[in-house]
């Protein structure tokens, strides 16, 4: 792959009186390669909960490298996800669709790297791509934000639920079959505004975006992740780069988070397993006990919530991989080969 001249970095450095310059003089040798002109460029979405995750890598890179905040730049890349609004995800090609353009920059050299929500990655990356770090998991909680009632059981009946997530209309009508799900497409900020001009009485989203963007405030209930567990990946910001870039797997490995990347593996490979993509109501959380014991729940189910099909499986973090495969196996077996016909599509 091309790369942009010699391996430099452009850095504010500071020669012993503490003074700032620019200058090659002061320039650091960083990993052997010195610290000069070149930027290291972070691809993101545009949305405020995008931009906010951009800004969250950036500072953890700061701190871990001593490096200043204009060392980096935050390139907005806009994707097919961000502009098709009329349509849910799953019509219009899933998951891909926030990472499509994103990725196309990384391959042509265009950004270093991309800050992505993990659940939003395909289990596949293209060729010549890797995930090359995940941040320490947010609050991996769905909750509820509601108008006409503070809690989904207090909805009246046949209340009106936006949202464009497969796996929450199908957890939602298997607990109330008598709730209306109407798409909402969009990001957070669009969705709350169609929340506030009444096209719906409430909707649902992740405790982790509003804790990004400062605006928990907004959650009427928090679910709990053993009834309502959360989508593979939710919570857990990742880095993708280009295989083979050596400089940025040095310098996000200082930010990547052991016990984030053991879930994800394990939430990552049950999502693999079942091939799922956003036609799937698929559900995992994967967490490490005080002991250190590695523990998955796994959940598929109709889009309807008629029928749903969960497994619990433990052991030792080594095994995360095939933690996740194994539980993806079983209830692909209790769901039976029809499982998919008919709504898979
Ligand atoms: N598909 C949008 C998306 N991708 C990641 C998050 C939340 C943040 C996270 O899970 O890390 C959201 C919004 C939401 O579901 O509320």
């Amino acid at each position: 792959m091309a790369r942009r001249g010699p391996l430099r970095w452009w850095c504010a450095g500071r020669d012993e009186d503490g003074r700032t310059s620019q200058d090659d003089a002061c320039a650091r040798t960083y990993w052997g390669v010195s610290l000069s002109d070149t930027k290291i460029r972070i691809g993101t979405r545009g949305s405020q909960l995008a931009l906010a995750q951009a800004s969250e890598v950036r500072a953890r890179l700061m701190a871990a490298h001593d490096l200043p905040e204009d060392a980096f730049s935050i390139d907005v890349i806009s994707t097919s996800g961000d502009r098709i609004l009329d349509r849910p995800l799953s019509e219009v090609g899933g998951k891909g669709l926030f990472t499509k353009e994103i990725e196309a920059a990384l391959l042509d050299d265009r950004i270093d790297l991309a800050v992505h929500s993990s659940k939003d990655m395909a289990t596949g990356l293209p060729d010549g791509l890797e995930i090359s770090a995940f941040l320490p998991r947010e609050d991996v909680r769905d909750v509820f934000i509601g108008r006409a009632a503070k809690t989904i059981a207090e909805l009246p009946e046949g209340a009106t639920i936006g949202s464009a997530s497969l796996r929450r209309q199908a957890m939602l009508k298997r607990m109330r079959p008598d709730l209306d799900v109407i798409i909402f497409r969009g990001n957070v900020q669009t969705r709350l505004r169609k929340l506030e001009e009444g096209q719906a009485d409430g909707t649902l989203l992740a405790m982790a975006g509003l804790n990004r963007m400062d605006m928990q405030h907004l959650a009427t209930e928090i679910l709990d992740p053993e009834v309502f567990p959360p989508a593979p990946g939710q919570g857990a910001i990742c880095i993708e780069s280009r295989i083979g870039d050596e400089r940025v797997k040095r310098l996000v490995e200082a930010i990547s988070d052991r016990p984030t990347t053991i879930a994800l593996t394990a939430e990552r490979a049950f999502l693999a397993e079942l091939d799922g993509s956003c036609r799937t109501p698929i559900a995992a959380h994967a967490r490490i006990a005080g002991d250190g014991t590695l523990s998955l729940h796994g959940v598929i189910l109709t889009p309807d919530g008629s029928e749903m099909h969960e497994t619990r499986r433990e052991g030792v973090v080594e095994d995360a991989e095939l933690i996740g495969r194994l539980a993806g196996r079983t209830v692909l077996e209790a769901a039976g080969p029809g499982f998919f016909d008919g709504w898979a599509g």
